[in-house]
């Protein structure tokens, strides 16, 4: 990601251009949701490069980051002739960009793309550093490639349509990079509230700092071998929270869910590498007054563990847990081997402070 292009811009048309020229592509094809296709495309539909474009558009919701709609995005690009030289432009949040950039890694074994995030999600996190892929057999990401889009176009004027609970959803991978990363204006980003009419270049300075962190961490280690697992912080355990709820048909969105595992993996952190209380208690009443509250019983907790068993950073065999902790704020411990009874023991510490 050394050399991934990550532009933040008040003039998307022009840079636009300037990549389209760079990359002269024989065709261009636009992938977007059924939302971002409303709010967000009428942005850059005048753009005089894209008056051919070809425009798919697939439902909104993560449920739909599927197989299904894959085959439709691979479909929609056979049809209408895309090559190795065509160009897709995912213009969407993360399902949008995950999917569109695992449609252009796969298609003929590599498509050029570029990103333009709509959500603050995706502009901290999902649109940049390779990670791409669908949900499958209700877990999570589980298939997927890294394949890095060729520029990220970032415009904050998107977020002027982005609902607060998804302007809350990007915020909480924020809060993960901030937890590790000493980033210079971690108070700002701890009182930053998504109010009606929120500073956006205020939370654009805020943006770009985030950015900054994951790219510190990919450009280390582009293929998360080692320390870029930190970026996972939270994940363990959310993304248990995450397909739980998908399976229990009551989704909730994918940085609710970080958040959530933020608790517990901070508690896991606490208990085994003396993360301090007083930053813990901090973070977990910040969490509790922004999200609420994620319900479950512990008849649940065997189902959460099966979910945990699945995630990709357990590499040491089977039933072994393996998730990346923190010391303190900004120092890390990857690879910590966590027992199935502190992390049961961290559910009842959730439901105990959340009052379930
Ligand atoms: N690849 C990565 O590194 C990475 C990192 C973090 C998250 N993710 C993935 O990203 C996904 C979550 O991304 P997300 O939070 O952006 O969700 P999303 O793409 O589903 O977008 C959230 C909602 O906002 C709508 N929307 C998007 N932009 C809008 C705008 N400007 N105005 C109005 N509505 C708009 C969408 O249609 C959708 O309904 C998850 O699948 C998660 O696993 C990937
Ligand atoms: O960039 C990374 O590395 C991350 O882990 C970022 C996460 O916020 C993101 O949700 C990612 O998609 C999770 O990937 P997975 O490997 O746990 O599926
Ligand atoms: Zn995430």
């Amino acid at each position: 990601m050394g050399t991934q292009k990550i532009i933040i811009t008040d003039h998307l048309h022009e840079c636009l251009t300037e990549e389209i020229e760079l990359l002269k592509p024989d065709k261009i094809f636009i992938l977007t949701d059924s939302n971002t296709h409303e709010a967000c495309y009428p942005l850059i539909k005048d753009h005089p490069l894209l008056g051919e474009a070809n425009i798919s558009t697939i439902p909104a919701g993560d449920e739909n980051k599927s197989i299904q709609s894959l085959m439709f995005v691979w479909k929609s690009l056979s049809s209408f002739g895309a090559s190795r030289k065509s160009l897709l432009i995912n213009i969407g949040g993360g399902m949008i960009s995950d999917l569109g950039a695992f449609a252009a890694a796969t298609f003929k074994r590599g498509m050029r793309c570029i990103n333009i995030p709509t959500t603050l999600l995706s502009m901290v996190d999902a649109s940049l550093g390779g990670k791409t892929g669908i949900n499958f057999n209700g877990l999570k990401n589980e298939v997927g490639a890294f394949y890095e889009a060729n520029a990220v176009l970032i415009n904050m004027q998107f977020l002027k349509t982005l609902d607060k609970q998804n302007n809350l959803s990007g915020y909480a991978e924020m809060l993960k990079h901030g937890l590790i990363f000493d980033v210079p204006n971690y108070q700002e980003l701890l009182n930053f509230r998504f109010e009606k009419n929120a500073d956006l270049n205020k939370l654009g300075i805020l943006v770009q700092e985030s950015i900054d962190v994951k790219k510190y961490y990919v450009n280390k280690d582009p293929h998360e071998q080692g320390v870029r697992k930190i970026l996972n912080l939270g994940h363990t355990i959310g993304h248990a929270f995450e397909s739980f709820a998908m399976h229990s048909k009551k989704p909730i969105l994918h940085g609710y869910a970080v958040a959530w595992g933020l608790i517990c993996e901070l508690y896991i952190a606490h208990r085994q590498c003396n993360f301090p209380k007083e930053e813990l208690k901090k973070l977990i009443d910040l969490i509790k007054d922004r999200y609420g509250i994620f319900e479950f019983t512990c008849k649940s907790y065997d189902k959460l563990y099966e979910y945990i068993l699945h995630d990709k950073k357990n590499t040491k065999g089977s039933g072994i847990i393996s998730i990346p902790l923190l010391k303190e704020r900004g120092v890390v411990s990857l690879d910590e081997t966590v027992d199935k009874d502190l992390i049961y023991e961290s559910f009842d510490f959730f439901r105990d402070f959340m009052g379930i």
